[in-house]
């Protein structure tokens, strides 16, 4: 029974690509910094002492950011039997997004240039916003500039409910991002409105569109809620996931994965949110599922909790944890089973800005069928994209070159 699980640790880069230069991004390091504060102390919030990893260890995590950046993160414990395959990927892709580093990894890289909403302030063409409040029937917008979510919830929100203007921003990403509170504005007007957005961004060849909702009745206690949603446009070539989907296997998606993939090559659903229920939701899958299938887990909270809110500590905490749980998932692997455990980009929690980072991905790979081995320096994120192909004997994918034999 052949089956692969594909992990993404969204944004747990390990090293700066050596273009990294071109994103500001020269010496950002996801895990090489969340390793330094550890190891000096100042990670010590409901954890302490330097990172903790073991099972990512063996599986060659830190072999892996050792190719990366030169040397072994600070302080870690790396005296261990290295039971996987291991290596780090370069991207292709023209940006260091969640599509672009998604698509890439399922085979099809981002060759050409998204749209950009580049200006910090008065970030959207007035044009845009005039169609969206007429056709969304609004009072007017908020915001209207790059911005954390967070933060510019906690400015405009009292201001969003009073007057039941939605709240747009942007950032470094080819993203138009609408945030509403829940209850007074409406869950499904939101999504509504974000089909809106999704046509006009069109034409700025933008690449989502993300509903943002949160809750709550007082600037400090405003949470964003699990019903975000993303409006993707779809991936420019068949992914491995349309093939595999189309030689009649399966696909599961479990968090944001189908979003992302603009629900194209997913053959089911499964919704889930936080760390622990997309773990928990994982296992189920490995249950429910049976050959010629892709279980494919995006684990967010990495990258919108942790890295995009520059917590150090709360990255740390959440890596020990996602950690402490892997043998769960690795003692539930059948014989042919495969597990890629990587990531779709960077969001060094140490960086300044609230950004992504340009960095290499972690390519770990474990099975019974797969040697322990330093596959190196992959040049291109399909190389996983490539080697599911050749797993599930798919023809070759356009890129990528296949680590499987
Ligand atoms: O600050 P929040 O709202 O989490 O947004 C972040 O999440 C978006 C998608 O990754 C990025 O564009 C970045 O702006
Ligand atoms: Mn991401
Ligand atoms: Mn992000």
């Amino acid at each position: 029974m052949k089956r692969a699980l594909i992990l993404v640790l969204d944004s747990f880069g390990i090293g700066a690509t050596a273009d990294a230069h071109t994103f500001g991004d020269t010496g950002a390091d996801t895990l090489g910094h969340i390793a330094e504060a550890c190891a000096k102390g100042n990670a010590n919030n409901g954890r302490s002492g330097p990172l903790n990893l073991p099972n990512l260890t063996k599986l060659g995590l830190m072999h892996a950011a050792r190719g990366s950046t030169g040397s072994f993160p600070m302080g870690v414990d790396t005296q261990v039997d290295l039971i996987g395959a291991y290596g780090f990927a370069k991207e292709l892709s023209s940006g260091k997004d969640t599509p672009s580093g998604h698509w890439e990894i399922a085979g099809v890289p981002v060759l050409f240039d998204w749209g950009y909403f580049s200006e910090q302030e008065q970030s959207f063409p007035p044009e845009l916003l005039e169609q969206l409040i007429e056709r969304g029937k609004l009072p007017g917008v908020l915001g209207n500039c790059h911005a954390s979510g967070t933060t510019i919830i906690q400015q405009l929100g009292e201001e969003h409910i009073n007057s039941g203007k939605p709240i747009v921003y942007t950032s470094a990403d080819s993203v138009f991002q609408i945030a509403c509170h829940e209850d007074s504005f409406g869950l499904e007007r939101l999504y509504e409105l974000c089909e809106i957005a999704r046509e006009l961004c069109n034409e700025y060849n933008i690449g989502r569109v993300i509903a943002r909702p949160f809750v709550g009745d007082h600037p400090d206690k405003y949470a964003r809620t699990g019903n975000r949603r993303d409006y993707a446009v779809s991936p420019p070539a068949p992914t491995v996931l349309d093939k595999l989907a189309t030689a009649g296997g399966e696909v599961i998606s479990i968090g944001k994965i189908a979003d992302i993939y603009a629900h194209q090559g997913i053959t089911q659903k499964v919704k889930a949110t936080g760390l622990d229920e997309l773990f928990d939701a994982t296992l189920t899958a490995m249950d429910n599922t049976g050959d010629n299938s892709i279980i494919f887990t995006n684990f967010v909270d990495f990258d919108s909790s942790y890295g995009h809110r520059r917590d150090i500590n709360g990255y740390a905490c959440a890596l020990e944890h996602f950690d402490q749980r892997l043998p769960e998932l690795l003692n539930k692997m059948q014989p042919d089973d495969i597990v890629i455990m990587t990531a779709d980009h960077g969001c060094d929690p140490s960086w300044p800005g609230s950004d992504h980072t340009r960095e290499h991905i972690p390519v770990l790979v474990y099975g019974q069928s797969v040697p322990a081995q330093d596959l190196g320096q992959r040049e291109t994120f399909a190389d996983i994209g490539q080697s599911l192909a050749s797993y599930f004997k798919l023809t070759p994918m356009e890129y990528g070159t296949s680590f499987l034999s």
